[in-house]
């Protein structure tokens, strides 16, 4: 049986392609598509917005010290960068601000204001060392949000991000709504701040409408116009958030705003960890060298109690069955190699897999590979022939992993030991044992 994820070589069940040398050429299908030119996919960078647009997640009540210990732990993951809620927002906000800047952190802090002067000013204050300013541009926002047209819009942009860069701490200018506004108007407006020096120009689908498609599309325009950096915020209200955070870096993008487990307004933006799940099947070396991918389900578990909700059971990498495999056809195989179903191995997140055994879809490879564990020694036929006991008992009720090897173990005994039966047979004790919790299941490997 397969002693654990490390037994994984790195590119395993990646197809081998090249016949032009004598080497075969390992590629990895689910890496950067050499078509994308401007493809940032091996080169992007994290904006970590748990302490803005995750303290805008309904449950969210950080206190300083919750915070002070989010953002060390972020930091201590390797995120590029920390967003923080404006100064603005409250006195407490202010003054969170100003300490988590003076942390000493690797990671750059950031706060987050309106396109208006007097945030600005605030902000330039905290000791950050840049700062995001957000405007909505779709006629939504501009009719029942601010109130502005885009002549004002551009020139509250220039003034604010002079300001700031007059402060010699980085500048980000963003649209609200972008994927609801008109095409021209972005592109006017991003010109416009891209010329006067900005660092960063982002793209914020503030309704989560976009779909992948129209994320690389906005961003190949937009990439062809600006020639700063360019930063997107995906919501997920339509369940795309981490498609159209890769596709936005397909396209050319570079930096990507994510929150842990996602949390934000409404159901949230790009989670940390689905992002994470999704780089490292696209470019494992870059991914491990960068981030502490096993610090994850720590960070995670912070967050999650901070913000009092559960990991969801389907969590990308943490949630709580992400490694374990059940069905007989999926245990023969993980068995003899795990590619064969993992496209990530789960001791890049300090994690381990399992095999779920107990219950009526097992095969006799899962089976057999738990007598080996048990240190019991039957045939193959005799593997088979209990894993028809299990299967049956399975039929009749949950099962769990002390049925499994109750069963297992009579069964040993009795052929190891048979009770000649007056007719001759051989009679097995089959589930008279059988009782206790339907915990604890699985089988690790
Ligand atoms: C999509 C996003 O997530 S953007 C980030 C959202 N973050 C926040 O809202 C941070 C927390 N917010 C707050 O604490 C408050 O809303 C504050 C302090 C920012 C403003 O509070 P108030 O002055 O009481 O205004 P209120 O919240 O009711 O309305 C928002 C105001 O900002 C204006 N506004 C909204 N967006 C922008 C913008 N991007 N740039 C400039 N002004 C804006 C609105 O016109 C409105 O102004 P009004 O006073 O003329 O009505
Ligand atoms: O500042 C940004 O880019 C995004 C703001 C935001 O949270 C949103 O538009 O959903
Ligand atoms: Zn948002």
């Amino acid at each position: 049986m397969c002693e654990d994820a490390n037994a994984i070589p790195p590119t395993g069940g990646f197809k081998e392609v090249g016949e032009a040398t004598n080497r075969n050429i390992q590629q990895n299908p689910y890496g950067p598509n050499p078509a994308d030119f401007l493809s940032n996919v091996s080169n992007f960078e994290l904006i970590e917005s748990t302490l803005r647009e995750g303290e805008q997640f309904a449950n969210a009540f950080f206190t300083t010290e919750k915070k002070i210990e989010i953002a060390k732990a972020l930091d201590d993951f390797g995120v590029d960068y920390i967003e923080l809620t404006s100064p603005v927002a409250s006195e407490q906000s202010r003054k969170d601000c100003e300490a988590i800047c003076k942390l000493g952190l690797k990671a750059k802090i950031l706060t987050h204001i309106r396109c208006h002067m007097d945030d600005a000013r605030v902000a330039v204050e905290t000791g950050v060392d840049g700062v995001d300013v957000v405007i909505g541009t779709s006629q939504f926002l501009r009719q029942y949000s601010h109130g502005k047209d885009m002549n004002y819009i551009a020139q509250s942009a220039v003034e604010v991000i002079e300001f700031v860069k007059s402060k010699g701490i980085e500048i980000r200018f963003s649209s609200e709504d972008s994927f609801r506004s008109d095409i021209v108007d972005l592109l006017n407006i991003y010109r416009t701040v891209d010329k006067i020096g900005v660092n960063r120009v982002g793209i914020a689908d503030t309704v989560g409408c976009a779909n992948p498609r129209q994320v690389y599309d906005l961003v190949r325009t937009l990439k062809s116009v600006v020639s700063c950096d360019i930063e997107c915020h995906f919501h997920n209200d339509t369940g795309c958030a981490i498609a159209n955070a890769y596709t936005a870096l397909e396209g050319g993008a570079k930096l990507i705003d994510v929150s842990v487990l996602g949390i934000g307004e409404r159901n949230g933006i790009t989670p940390l960890g689905g992002l994470m799940a999704r780089m490292i099947a696209a470019d494992r070396d870059y991914v491990l060298s960068k981030y502490k991918l096993h610090k994850l389900r720590d960070l995670e578990n912070l967050v999650a109690e901070a913000v009092q909700v559960n990991i969801p059971f389907n969590n990308p990498i943490t949630g709580f069955c992400a490694f374990t495999h059940k069905a007989g056809i999926h245990a023969k195989a993980i068995l003899a190699n795990p590619s064969t179903y993992e496209i990530l191995n789960p001791s890049d997140f300090g994690l381990t897999r399992y095999i779920h055994f107990a219950n009526r879809l097992t095969g006799w490879n899962a089976i057999k590979s738990r007598v080996d564990q048990l240190n019991l020694h039957l045939t193959d036929d005799q593997c088979k022939e209990v894993t028809t006991k299990i299967k049956k008992l399975g039929d009749v009720r949950a099962l769990n992993i002390d049925d499994v090897d109750s069963i297992i173990k009579n069964f040993h005994q009795d052929v190891s030991s048979p009770v000649i039966m007056p007719s001759g047979g051989t009679k097995f004790e089959d589930f008279d044992f059988l009782d206790g919790d339907l915990s604890n299941k699985r089988q690790h490997i």
